[in-house]
């Protein structure tokens, strides 16, 4: 193996297994800067600036229709999803491949089993104001295990900008107030551990999120979903 991937590989090594795995288990999140570097940093966000100026990003749908509340006023963030294959996502493959990697040297120490994750979801808010309710990922057992979020903010100043990310971990008596920087790597439990909330946001804010499955908790929520939608079309035909 050529000298610098082993070094990359060890360093990614010592990340996982001294930082990421004690840190979700003791506090149940854990963010990193300066992940990638300036120069890949920067291919990533010129990528993700070209998806937005190319219009790729559109609003990001809402779990159940708001009737009548200004969408914005709940989530308002313009999104697209991306597998890292496209023309023009190299940049945001490499960062993949890395936090797969990543992820990959945690897995035996977190006690899950995770095999899968979600394509990367390439996320802006235009800094009208529009923040993203106080919610939780995976509140139902959907299979989400981790959550990654990549910053992509050059000189984000929260005072000034806003867009915090609020984390308000579960029966902890503090809030973790996280500012979506450049280059910044963010990874939480999915689930009821972290509500969390992105605070109304003044500049363009950009992140790419992925989300890791539980293997087992996933293949239980594909067939509860099997089960609804075989019984509701039992239903529909009788
Ligand atoms: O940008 C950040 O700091 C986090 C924003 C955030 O929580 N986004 C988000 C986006 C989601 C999109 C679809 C389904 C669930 C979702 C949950 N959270
Ligand atoms: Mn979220």
């Amino acid at each position: 193996m050529p000298f610098l991937q082993h070094a990359l590989d060890s360093q990614l090594e010592s990340l996982a297994l001294e930082q990421v795995v004690p840190a979700l288990l003791d506090r149940g999140f854990f963010y990193v800067d300066h992940f990638l570097g300036d120069i890949a940093g920067h291919m990533v966000l010129g990528q993700v600036k070209r998806m937005h100026s190319c219009g790729l990003l559109n609003d990001g749908q809402l779990a159940r229709r708001s009737h009548g509340v200004c969408r914005r006023s709940i989530r308002g963030d313009q999104i697209t999803w991306v597998n890292g294959t496209e023309i023009g996502t190299e940049a945001v493959n490499f960062l993949l491949t890395l936090i797969d990697k990543l992820i990959s040297l945690c897995v035996g120490r977190l006690g899950k089993s995770i095999r899968a994750r979600s394509k990367a979801m390439v996320a802006c808010y235009p800094g009208n104001g529009a923040g993203y309710v106080k919610h939780v990922d995976n509140p139902n057992a959907d299979g989400r295990c981790v959550t990654c979020i990549y910053y992509l903010n050059k000189n984000w100043n929260a005072k000034e900008h806003g867009g915090l990310l609020r984390i308000f971990p579960e029966g902890k008596p503090y809030v973790a107030d996280i500012e979506p920087l450049f280059d910044r790597l963010l990874i939480f439990w999915s689930d009821r551990r972290n509500p969390h909330e992105v605070q109304p946001s003044y500049a363009t804010r950009y992140a790419i999120t992925v989300w890791y499955f539980d293997s087992e908790e996933r293949a239980e929520a594909k067939r509860k979903f099997r089960d609804l939608t075989a019984n509701s079309q039992e239903g529909s035909s009788s």
